[in-house]
């Protein structure tokens, strides 16, 4: 069983092996038990208090001590931006991801869309994966921190900082450069949203106070778990959009102890404090915001993490679902379980869509006429979780997904009546 740290980006202090953290200071002339002191900045070393996030990791050997990586064949599927292939103003959406043949979960990526540069930090690329068996190789991604949303099976996260375990309806954020290992305990799907850009954050509450949406405290990050394990151990980087790899002669799960603010966590979406109107109209989705990774423009998100979880829906003299609309952030959509209230069909547990940069999308013709003659009673949206990575940037596709859009997505929009003016 993983035991957990709980709270937002604390400043988390634990050992596996009594006496393994130094106590205060971080690099004493001799560690305890002659571990190594290690720092993993996920921040500028400079960076502003509240925003500097680093970690100190006291290991059996320095991960210094690793043979030179050589560069794997080009990941094909798993891909990275730039994406060299044509963008496109169309509305796609695909259906679920089949889970076929054995792979891990490394293999099992497959990239829908990205936007913005590796080399530069911003951006994001959003992937899905699947898999049916455990990884026996050991990963770190230099070039982004990992937001993974499982849809199906439960995933064990093995990291430097220790085991955690998120299902569907819960989140795995991985920072920047940890490794990591998946394991599954099953046929398994999801998707991941990699970030180029500053890491995700809560956001801001503003009027709302000092509660809601996502609570700090929900958070939990794993309590410290090592593995001494001597012996040939696989290790995968992604660094610059290309995979490399290298092998060590030890398991680099090998941290005893650690402190520090970068670090994995999960987050289950149950827990998630909706707000919402209890008057009229819709609001903009911003107030379903779990987690944001901020651009360097106030209030323009390099990524925001938004979900749509099970609420009352009460507004008053109100078309409830979403409207339609023309955005100019870019939106990725997927859905963990349920119905979407915009899409009465065609948009299944699994499946994705790309409404990019100002084309217009919003409800399809049959939830549209469902929602304008519903009797507004109160009226519970229950079971079911849709949520979106939505961005400052164009996003993207791959030719994989470009060729594997359903067809004829325009149609769920096609043949609305047209509005009758007074003669
Ligand atoms: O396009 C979508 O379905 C996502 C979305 C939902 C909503 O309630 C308002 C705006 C929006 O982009
Ligand atoms: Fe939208």
């Amino acid at each position: 069983m993983a035991a957990y740290l709980s709270g937002f980006g604390n400043h988390f202090a634990t050992e596996a092996v009594p006496g393994a953290l130094p106590v205060g200071r971080n690099s004493p002339q001799q560690v305890p038990f002659g571990l190594y002191a290690e720092q993993v900045s996920g921040t500028a070393f400079t960076a502003p208090r509240s925003d500097n996030r680093r970690t100190w990791f006291y290991r059996l050997r320095p991960s210094a001590q690793h043979p030179p990586f050589q560069q794997m064949e080009t990941a094909e599927r798993w891909q990275s931006a730039p994406l060299f292939t044509a963008v496109t103003p169309n509305r796609l959406r695909w259906s679920p991801l089949a889970i076929k043949g054995e792979h891990d979960f490394l293999d099992g990526m497959v990239t829908y869309a990205g936007a913005g540069d590796v080399t530069t930090q911003a951006g994001v690329v959003i992937s899905l994966y699947t898999a049916t068996r455990s990884m026996d190789r050991v990963l770190f991604n230099t070039d982004a921190e990992m937001v993974i949303v499982p849809q199906q099976g439960l995933l064990r996260l093995i990291t430097e900082c220790g085991v955690l375990e998120v299902e569907p309806l819960q989140i795995g954020v991985i920072p920047r450069g940890l490794k990591f290992r998946v394991e599954v305990s099953g046929p398994s799907r999801g998707y991941v949203c990699e970030n180029y850009g500053a890491p995700f954050r809560l956001p801001d509450l503003g009027p709302i106070g000092a509660n809601g949406l996502a609570n700090p405290r929900d958070f939990e990050t794993p309590v410290a778990a090592f593995e001494d394990v001597d012996g040939p151990h696989i290790l995968v980087q992604k660094f610059m959009g290309d995979l490399w790899t290298t092998t060590l002669d030890h398991s680099p799960f090998d941290v005893v102890a650690w402190h520090g603010n970068h670090a994995p966590y999960r987050y289950d979406l149950r827990r998630f404090n909706t707000v919402n109107t209890v008057s009229f109209d819709h609001p903009d989705p911003s107030i379903f915001t779990v987690l944001t990774s901020p651009s360097d423009t106030p209030g323009t998100a390099n990524c925001d993490f938004v979900i749509f979880p099970p609420r009352w829906m009460v507004a008053e003299d109100t078309f409830r679902p979403p409207w339609f609309h023309r955005n100019i952030m870019s939106e990725f959509m997927g859905l963990i379980e349920g119905e979407y209230d915009a899409k009465a069909e065609g948009f299944a547990p699994g499946g994705s869509s790309l409404h990019n940069c100002m084309n217009a999308h919003g409800p399809d013709r049959d939830s549209y006429a469902k929602a304008i003659a519903a009797e507004l009673k109160p009226h519970r949206i229950a079971d079911t979780m849709a949520f979106m990575f939505e961005t400052r940037w164009v996003l993207v596709p791959t030719t994989l997904a470009a060729t594997t859009a359903q067809m004829d997505y325009d149609a769920c929009w096609g043949g609305f009546e047209k509005a009758k003016l007074p003669k």
